[in-house]
């Protein structure tokens, strides 16, 4: 495999206003020139990033004369087989349905690097990948899928953010290290996917929409519309038909405002429940090398956005709670409440119990949500990539179950005044917060059970491997499956 030459670079290198961004090793590289095939927006973005991190770029277009107003004048803007006579390592910025038109160029290509950056615009659009069809039409050149991934607008602004990653793949290793390289110097994360089948993958990654988001935004959405409901007939249909009681002021704020803690806490328990449903799985079987369900794995990998669902739901609560003196009718009831006393000639109200229960409630509340926060913190992956294994345990899972026990005393002794009120209809519509209870009791009774030493022990040696290692051979793909261990909203 040739490297990347100075060889056929247009002008003298010493001219150039964009100077190599410094990086050591590949000199070569940050001095090569690069060409690109076509004239479109990501060869433009494309041009910019190379320019700035010392590349020479010789663009070839159709039209090289209109082209050549788009881009900066240091950039060599010429007909395609110009431009790849200039350079052995080419990026095909074209769609894939003109590949074909490239066919005369197929003598000039050989044993040149392409890298094809093609996306479709759905999923299983051709048999084959992209990138493997561009190998097909030059099998003499050596064809990189990559860069994919990254939009032209985050290619010409250049990665600000961890997540900016760049999957490459390619037959050859050399030139698959050349273009890791280069999306290196680029100021990307290079990941290595491996040979040229790994292309099919790469190319879905752009079309996936929210994949890991759609279950826990059902849950939330269908959750928040369960409880909003239930406490609507609760809390206002109710009192209507039996008293002709009018609260439909409730509406936009209380019952809101019932439903959002709710739901919050019912989601960080989904959060902890799929790790103990995967422990359970294992106790069961007596092994780790068995296979979760499909639904299990899926939801094991969606932990961290049902966390952040909760994060965000139980920060709307706070904000809403905050507003509830600001309200009117809470000052109507408060001088209504004022006037009564006075009317019952009552000089001091003051209800020590009530006071403690308040307080703590308010207390557990503004707790849970710190831990809440720190747990979102620590799932960004700059700050993740900060700790190491058992810093990372520690908050997401013990942080995460303290968190989870703080939120269920908040709302513990938010109602458990009210469990004790003898209503009617107490017995067939239970108070909200009861139902809010139910998941949250269940995953830390649950926890509780897996700690209990015996269980503890077993879990334990099940996750070494140290029991019915025989199972080994149902693993098939044990990658996919993520360890139980990792309780996280990560
Ligand atoms: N835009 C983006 O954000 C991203 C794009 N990509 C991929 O990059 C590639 C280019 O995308 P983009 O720049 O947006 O597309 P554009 O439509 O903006 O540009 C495509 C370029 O291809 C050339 N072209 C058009 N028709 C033909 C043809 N019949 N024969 C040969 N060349 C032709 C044209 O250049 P000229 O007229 O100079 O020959 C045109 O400028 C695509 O494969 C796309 O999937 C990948 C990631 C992100
Ligand atoms: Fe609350």
């Amino acid at each position: 495999m040739e490297t990347i030459s100075m060889m056929g670079s247009p002008r003298n290198n010493s001219k150039a206003v964009f100077l190599p961004n410094g990086m050591n090793g590949f000199k070569e590289i940050s001095k090569s020139t690069i060409g690109i095939l076509g004239s479109g927006d990501f060869a433009k973005c494309l041009t910019i990033r190379l320019l700035k991190c010392g590349y020479h770029v010789v663009v070839g277009s159709r039209n090289p004369k209109r082209a050549a107003e788009f881009f900066p004048h240091v950039v060599d803007v010429t007909h395609h087989e110009d431009a790849v006579a200039k350079s052995n390592f080419i990026f095909v910025a074209i769609h894939r349905e003109h590949y074909a038109s490239l066919w005369d160029l197929k003598h000039l290509l050989v044993g040149k690097i392409l890298v094809d950056v093609s996306n479709n615009s759905r999923m299983d659009q051709y048999p084959e990948s992209n990138a493997e069809y561009l190998a097909s039409l030059f099998p003499e050149s050596i064809v990189v899928k990559g860069f994919n991934v990254i939009s032209a607008w985050a290619m010409q602004s250049g990665p600000k953010d961890a997540s900016r990653q760049v999957y490459v793949c390619s037959n050859s290793v050399e030139a698959r290290h050349q273009v890791l390289e280069v999306a290196r110097q680029l100021n990307f994360i290079p990941v290595d996917l491996g040979t040229l089948s790994s292309a099919r993958e790469i190319e879905s990654i752009p079309l996936h929409l929210f994949t890991l988001w759609k279950g826990p935004v059902l849950a939330a959405v269908s959750l928040s519309i369960l409880f909003f409901i239930y406490s609507f007939i609760r809390d206002i249909i109710h009192p209507y038909i039996k008293n002709q009681q009018s609260d439909f002021y409730k509406i936009p704020i209380e019952i809101v405002n019932k439903t959002l803690p709710v739901v919050a806490i019912s989601l960080l328990s989904l959060v902890y429940l799929a790790g103990l449903l995967a422990a359970a799985y294992q106790i069961f079987y007596g092994t780790k090398y068995r296979r979760f369900p499909h639904w299990l794995e899926g939801w094991l990998q969606c932990r961290k956005q049902l966390g952040l669902l909760s994060f965000f739901f139980a920060s709307v609560h706070v904000v809403y709670s905050l507003c509830l003196p600001m309200r009117r009718s809470e000052r109507y009831l408060f001088l209504n409440m004022a006037f009564q006393q006075v009317h019952a000639n009552i000089e001091n109200s003051w209800n020590e119990e009530e006071v403690w229960r308040v307080e703590m409630y308010i207390s557990f509340g503004i707790m849970s949500l710190g831990l809440l926060s720190l747990l979102a913190v620590t799932s960004i992956p700059s700050v993740n990539s900060a700790l190491n294994w058992r810093e990372f345990s520690f908050i997401q899972s013990t942080l995460g179950y303290v968190a989870l026990l703080i939120s269920t005393f908040h709302v513990l002794i938010f109602g458990w005044k009210r469990a004790f009120e003898v209503e009617c209809y107490k017995f067939y519509m239970p108070p909200t917060f009861v139902l809010a209870l139910v998941l949250p009791v269940t995953v830390i009774l649950g926890k509780i059970f897996l700690l209990l030493p015996c269980m503890n022990r077993r879990l334990r040696r099940i996750r070494r491997g140290w029991e019915n290692s025989h199972c080994r051979e149902d693993i098939s793909g044990t990658a996919a499956q993520v360890s139980p261990e990792r309780v996280t909203i990560m």
